[in-house]
């Protein structure tokens, strides 16, 4: 039986300012869920976003107060070890919250996983890979410092995959920026860039056509997520891959862009869907369309990372492999035993659940009070 639910937010400072279009980052607020369990078993999930409200409509807090006041008195009471039902009354429920609903569900199937001393990667189908090649973005908002980096990442072999966050500034200036970069690299490593719905659909066709002939390999959601006939014109138009990231909130939004064929590649992230579950039918989505798959984050912290890293094992296919490097953006490690980054991959958890436990003491150093 489910007999308690708690969420924590703790305040995380990052190793360096992160400057996406939308928000620059100084800290992340994550936003922790504790379900804990008549049998003495509990579960965690993760539901934290960027930049409080400048990227998604769920703020750290209003997942706090909405669990507290309206979530888990639904699921108090309830058999934990039913995970589908319990969610299936919140699905019904609750209207909207994907990230609230993605940590949920997140905490129950870690318990659950626990209770059959599983990985919660058997959970969801099976894990078909045991280590995930992770991306580092480069967002320091200074050329000579991202590739300064990007060469130390290399010289460490944590990673060889490099995404460039674009958008605030004047279009040339941000593809003098990336080609500088790419230059530097060489072509042996992979350079994407994330526009994060900056440009227009007219500085989309100029800032991709130059981004493309000098050498990048992805363009991340160059245009708002609204506008997905905008993203399925320029998915006509240019060889270089484009993904949907902002414009993916779970399996309907995906078989919309299937049905619209209006993009190359799906940025699937675990709240941003909703949850395990609903990502899970994103990535079969893509499958059966014919798009490839890339795993995202929403730079969460240990937990979510643990759960994303379990689903993402899962994926037959992965052409173009994840951005699980969260932890790694700050400056504290929240787990009692870190997630190992070698050789520019993730090495999947391996352990019952998440395969990972937070570190209490750390928590409530760093646990807003
Ligand atoms: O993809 C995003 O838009 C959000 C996030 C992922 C990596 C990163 O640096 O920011
Ligand atoms: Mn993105």
């Amino acid at each position: 039986m489910i007999t308690n639910i708690e969420v924590i937010l703790a305040e995380v400072p990052t190793i360096r300012p992160h400057r996406l279009s939308v928000a620059t980052m100084h800290t992340q607020t994550l936003v922790l869920v504790r379900v804990r369990c008549a049998d003495g078993i509990e579960g965690w999930g993760e539901a934290t976003t960027i930049g409080g409200l400048n990227y998604g409509e769920e703020s750290p807090d209003s997942i706090k107060a909405n669990i507290d006041a309206h979530i888990a008195p639904l699921l108090i009471g309830m058999e934990a070890s039913q995970v589908a039902k319990a969610m299936a009354k919140i699905r019904k429920v609750i209207q909207g919250n994907r990230f609230a609903k993605c940590a949920i569900e997140t905490a129950l199937l870690d318990a659950q996983a626990r209770r059959l001393g599983v990985p919660l990667s058997e959970l969801l189908g099976g894990r078909v890979r045991d280590a995930l090649p992770v991306a580092w973005t480069l967002a320091s908002g200074d050329t000579a410092k991202d590739i300064a980096e990007a060469e130390k990442m290399l010289e460490l072999r944590r990673h060889n995959i490099f995404k460039l966050k674009i958008g605030s500034r004047p279009v040339a200036d941000d593809v003098a920026h990336v080609l500088a970069i790419k230059k530097a690299l060489g072509d042996s490593v992979s350079v994407r860039v994330d526009v994060n719905q900056a440009w227009s659909e007219l500085d989309a066709v100029r800032g991709i056509a130059a981004l493309e002939a000098g050498g990048v390999d992805l363009i991340e959601q160059p245009v708002r997520a609204e506008h997905m006939a905008a993203m399925a014109r320029l998915t006509q138009r240019f060889a270089v891959a484009l993904m949907a990231d902002e414009a993916l909130h779970g399996p309907l939004d995906a078989l919309a862009f299937a049905r619209n064929e209006a993009t190359d590649v799906f940025a699937v992230k675990i709240t941003q869907s909703g949850g395990l579950v609903p990502a899970a039918q994103v990535a079969t989505v893509a499958q059966l369309a014919g798009i490839s798959l890339y795993g995202g984050t929403m730079l969460e912290g240990g937990i979510g990372t643990a759960a994303s890293a379990h689903l993402f094992s899962t994926f037959g296919e992965l052409a173009f492999g994840t951005e699980l490097f969260g932890p790694l953006l700050l400056t504290e490690e929240v787990l009692r035993t870190p997630l190992v980054y070698k050789d520019f991959m993730l090495q999947v958890p391996t352990g019952p659940g998440l395969g990972v436990a937070p570190d209490m003491d750390k928590l409530r150093d760093l646990r807003r009070h």
